[in-house]
């Protein structure tokens, strides 16, 4: 029998009991021939000596094989029949229900309606015992024990507990009939309990029959619910067809040969269309009451699959299938349609709600599919776990059909062991993992560079410290020696996993696993990729591991690219970009799946805080009526942590040095930040030259389209130029709307302070208009495009031409400036008469003199013909001279201030970083 296998001993009984029927003996028996069998049946059935005697007995058990079995003994020439009243195969239907769902009467008797609402012709209900019920048992068994008699009390609960579920159920026979089963059972463990009682002490088998007991109860009230519901039905108690044997820890293997006959007999006796069967509850083969161990019901429903070669299993539950990842950390986390069987039980190996493994194997063998339903959600169709599910033609191209969900182990502490005597030695990783194995931890993955001269691998976090001290004891001489350097504990690290059909081998899949961790900022401790091509493992930092995760999830499109965005200066520019935000949200989430969800808005003295995104239509009134005293590190803190997305931007709408200040920690806890706010890239050189570095250094993004030119593509064409090997000679231009719109409406008889006001009014100023009048405005735009070119210059490098009257340079504040500018309307109007009078214009520009290395910001005359006169509004005009654009320059021209384009400019680098995080192009 050595050389049965699994498949093979499962067709054997049948043969058996077809030959007991024709009294077939056992030299006859050597010369069966299997007609359509396969070579595997075959093999095996010329290895299997004799008939066991019990079989021998004529029984009227015709079966109905899978292959047709014709039979030539000395005895028998004809064909065996094969018609059978009990027909096993894809007839039947296997449900299984756990404890809640058989909890309450109103739940069993929900449990009855799905039963029978399944038109298959044929159904097995495989039933745990009603929610807690199992402890109760368990726990009579610890009271008998201990000699503690209330037991006695426990047990008549138990007794009262279904007495009154069955009474809500049944009525009639099936009432008083039950119920006196279920006296005689309370009776005879009450009898055996006071056994327990006396000794003290009650064995395995003991427990187990005991606990066993609610299947056995929960099991015949649902078959008699379902007979009062005009249904054929019997129920099975699974001890008489199960059988099992140990194998170690808290194990068991099932005795498939065994069983299938049992089953077999079993089915001839009871010849009814519904079976509702016991789970969790077993024999051994010398028939002593056992149990399933974990998950036993599970099993039990896919043993019983395998047994009758099922159309399907259903294991019902209280989700609504196996989830891409924990939803609890996931939000956004998907049910899957289906998984094959190896991504079912990989998922499942790192804690994800799916079946164990073992469940999975007995009906692997005949690709049985096992469904995961919700019985508290019957319109979801749940996860199907089946044959590898075949990859649609036109999905082949998206990874995701190779990624199928992802989870995560805490509580686990990496160990490196590390030295230059390592490489090359025969056994250094047998002593290693010795040495783990003597103190009886369990390794949960290995890594080792195969350049050998580390081996590192995670442990659970409390069992580290006594791994580690065995290692340093069996490496003390190596490590005195200097062979190996350290023994390295590294502790609170935890495991993310993708698990996927084929995805190791397949292009890109790693790849992009790792860029979005990288975006996410997330530093990878190890990695371990198994052949099985099922997995690809990473340890991260512990704190780091839910954030890994989300971006990971976000990245493979199982859910959008979410950004948790915070707002800092809900002012004019702040309030308009919340407004399209608003109203472009839906359109973002449906066409490039990206998912901009403001977490917080922050103003100079209130803030609003939400955990799931706040509601953009009533974004003002929330923030004016709800909002809490501002405090920009608590704001800070909220948008980066304190809930579910993996990536965060800080948006600074402000004008504030202060909040410019902390660009460069921010981006250091791998926050993005974009800005229009011209503070940072125009402050003092040396931290400039510090933000950019660590932004080129790191994943995280900082962008600042709109510091220059409002909307107008300015910085990206001068990065395209740059980025492409262009040489910038010179870039001069309009770069303030205020100046320009000042000196495009001041025409004819129109007063100066009145076309500022007017600027003013329409929010192309500054929030002080003083920053524009006196250039400086246009000079930090000028030092933003140097330095973007590499020149080192400070703001205080560039030479600039007030507008402001010398007068009220030190005035206070912008209401009494704004009051006092008409005083000084004459100056400049002289100013521009004169120009009028030489056929030109005044206009406002900077120059940035590449080549010289400075820059300058003046009032310049221009001809009329000119293209600076040509401008209207507050429209900006940018000219680049380079070494490819040198005949003609390339031009940039448009309003290049308001609130409505300085809002979109911020609102595309939002756009730009999802997309740099990983959000499809449209
Ligand atoms: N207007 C335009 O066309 C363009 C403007 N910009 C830039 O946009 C930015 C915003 O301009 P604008 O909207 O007109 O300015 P506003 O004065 O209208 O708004 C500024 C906002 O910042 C808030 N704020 C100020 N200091 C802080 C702080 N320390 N912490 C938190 N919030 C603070 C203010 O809050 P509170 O009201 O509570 O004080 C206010 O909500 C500026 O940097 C400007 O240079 C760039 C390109 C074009
Ligand atoms: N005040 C600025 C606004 C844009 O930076 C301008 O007028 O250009
Ligand atoms: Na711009």
């Amino acid at each position: 029998m050595a050389l049965l296998t699994p498949i093979a001993s499962l067709y054997l009984p049948r043969l058996y009991s077809q030959l007991a029927a024709h009294d077939a003996t056992a030299e006859t028996k050597s010369r069966i021939c299997l007609s359509s069998a396969s070579s595997l049946l075959q093999r095996a059935l010329i290895y299997k000596i004799g008939l066991p005697s019990d079989l021998r007995k004529r029984e009227p058990c015709n079966f109905n094989f899978k292959v047709s079995a014709s039979v030539t003994t000395d005895v028998l020439t004809t064909e065996v029949p094969v018609k059978s009243p009990i027909v096993k195969g894809d007839t039947w239907s296997i449900h299984k229900f756990g404890g809640t769902c058989v909890g309450t009467a109103q739940r069993i008797q929900n449990v009855a309606n799905i039963v029978m609402e399944d038109n298959s012709e044929r159904k097995l209900v495989v039933v745990s015992a009603m929610s807690k019920v199992t402890d109760m048992m368990y726990d009579l068994i610890e009271k008998a024990q201990s000699r503690d008699d209330s037991y006695e009390s426990a047990l008549d609960a138990v007794y009262e507990k279904h007495k009154l579920t069955a009474v809500n159920l049944l009525d009639g026979d099936e009432l008083a009939s039950f119920l006196s089963i279920l006296t005689r059972d309370i009776n005879n463990l009450k009898a055996m309990l006071r056994a327990i009682y006396i000794a003290g002490h009650g064995t395995e088998s003991f427990s187990a029959f005991v606990a066993g007991h609610g299947e056995l109860w929960s099991a015949q009230i649902l078959s008699a619910v379902l007979r009062k519901g005009g249904i054929d039905c019997t129920w099975m108690d699974t001890r008489d067809v199960l059988i099992v044997t140990p194998a170690g820890s808290n194990q068991v293997d099932p005795d498939y040969e065994d069983s299938e006959h049992r089953l077999d007999n079993w089915l001839v006796k009871n010849p009814s269309k519904v079976v509702v069967a016991t789970g969790f509850i077993a024999s051994t083969p010398q028939n002593i009451p056992t149990t399933l161990k974990r998950d036993g019901s599970d099993f039990s429903a896919a043993i019983m699959g395998a047994l009758f070669r099922a159309r399907q299993v259903t294991i019902w539950t209280d989700v609504d299938g196996v989830y891409s990842a924990d939803p609890r950390k996931v939000s956004e986390a998907v049910v899957l349609n289906t998984l094959s069987y190896q991504e079912a039980w990989e998922m499942s190996y790192f804690g994800a709600n799916v079946l164990h493994p073992r469940t999975i194997i007995p009906v692997m063998q005949y690709d049985i599919p096992i469904v995961i339903r919700n019985i508290f959600n019957l319109s979801a169709p749940g996860t199907k776990i089946c044959r590898t599910p075949a990859i649609e033609v036109e999905e082949k191209d998206n990874l995701v059909t190779y990624v199928k969900g992802f989870a995560t182990i805490d509580n686990l502490a990496l160990v490196n062991v590390e030295g230059t005597g390592m490489a090359g030695v025969p056994g250094t990783a047998s002593d290693i993992f010795g040495a783990v194995k003597d103190v009886g931890a369990n390794v949960i993955m290995i890594s080792q560079a195969s350049s050998e001269h580390s081996v590192c691998f995670a442990v659970p976090e409390k069992e580290v410290k006594v791994v580690a001290k065995a290692l340093e004891t069996r490496f003390r001489q190596a490590l005195s020696a200097g062979r190996l350097s350290q023994v390295a504990v590294i502790p609170n690290c935890s495991i993310l996993a993708a698990v996927g059909q084929k995805m190791a081998s397949t292009p890109g899949v790693s790849a992009t696993l790792f860029n979005a961790l990288a975006q996410a900022n997330i530093n990878v401790r190890a990695i371990a990729q198994g052949c099985s091509e099922y997995n690809i493992t990473v340890v991260v930092k512990r704190e780091d591991c839910v954030r890994a995760l989300r971006a990971v999830h976000s990245r493979f499109y199982l859910s959008k690219t979410s950004i948790a965005v915070g707002i800092i200066g809900p002012g004019l520019i702040g309030a308009t970009l919340l407004n399209q935000l608003r109203d472009q949200a839906a359109v973002l989430k449906e066409k490039s799946k990206t998912d901009l969800r403001v977490m917080g808005i922050i103003g100079s003295k209130k803030m609003l805080l939400s955990d799931t995104g706040i509601d953009l239509s009533k974004w003002e009134e929330l923030h004016k009526e709800k909002g809490e005293k501002a405090d920009l590190e608590k704001f800070v803190h909220h948008v980066h942590k304190n809930h579910f997305i993996p990536n965060a931007v800080l948006v600074d709408c402000t004008s504030s040095t202060d909040v410019a200040d902390h660009y460069h920690d921010w981006l250091h806890t791998g926050i993005h930040v974009i800005t229009p706010n011209k503070k940072a890239n125009s402050g003092p050189l040396d931290k400039y030259l510090r933000l950019r570095a660590l932004q080129r250094q790191s994943f995280t993004h900082y962008f600042y389209e709109a510091t220059v030119g409002a909307g107008l593509p300015i910085m990206h064409t001068l990065r395209d130029l740059l980025q492409t090997g262009d040489k910038i000679i010179k870039i001069e231009g309009i770069f303030s709307g205020t100046l320009s719109y000042i000196f495009n409406s001041f025409v004819d008889m129109r007063s100066f302070s009145d076309v500022v006001m007017e600027a003013k009014a329409a929010g192309y100023t500054e929030p002080d208009p003083r920053d524009d009048l006196a250039g400086t405005d246009v000079a930090r735009k000028v030092i933003i495009l140097a330095r973007e070119c590499g020149l080192k210059l400070e703001l205080s490098d560039i030479p600039v031409q007030s507008l402001v009257p010398d007068p009220l340079k030190e005035t206070a504040s912008v209401d009494d400036f704004m009051q006092q500018l008409p005083s000084f309307d004459s100056d400049i109007a002289t100013k521009r008469q004169a120009a009028e009078d030489a056929g030109e214009v005044l206009r406002y520009v900077g120059v940035v003199d590449v080549t010289n290395q400075k820059g300058v910001v003046e009032l310049r005359r221009y001809k009329k013909q000119h293209p600076f006169a040509q401008l209207s509004g507050s429209d900006n005009i940018i000219s680049f001279t380079t070494e490819r654009y040198n005949k003609q320059p390339l031009i940039v021209r448009g309003p290049g201030a308001g609130a409505e384009v300085t809002a979109g400019g911020i609102f595309s680098d939002l756009l730009r970083l999802a997309s740099n995080l990983g959000a499809p192009s449209c």
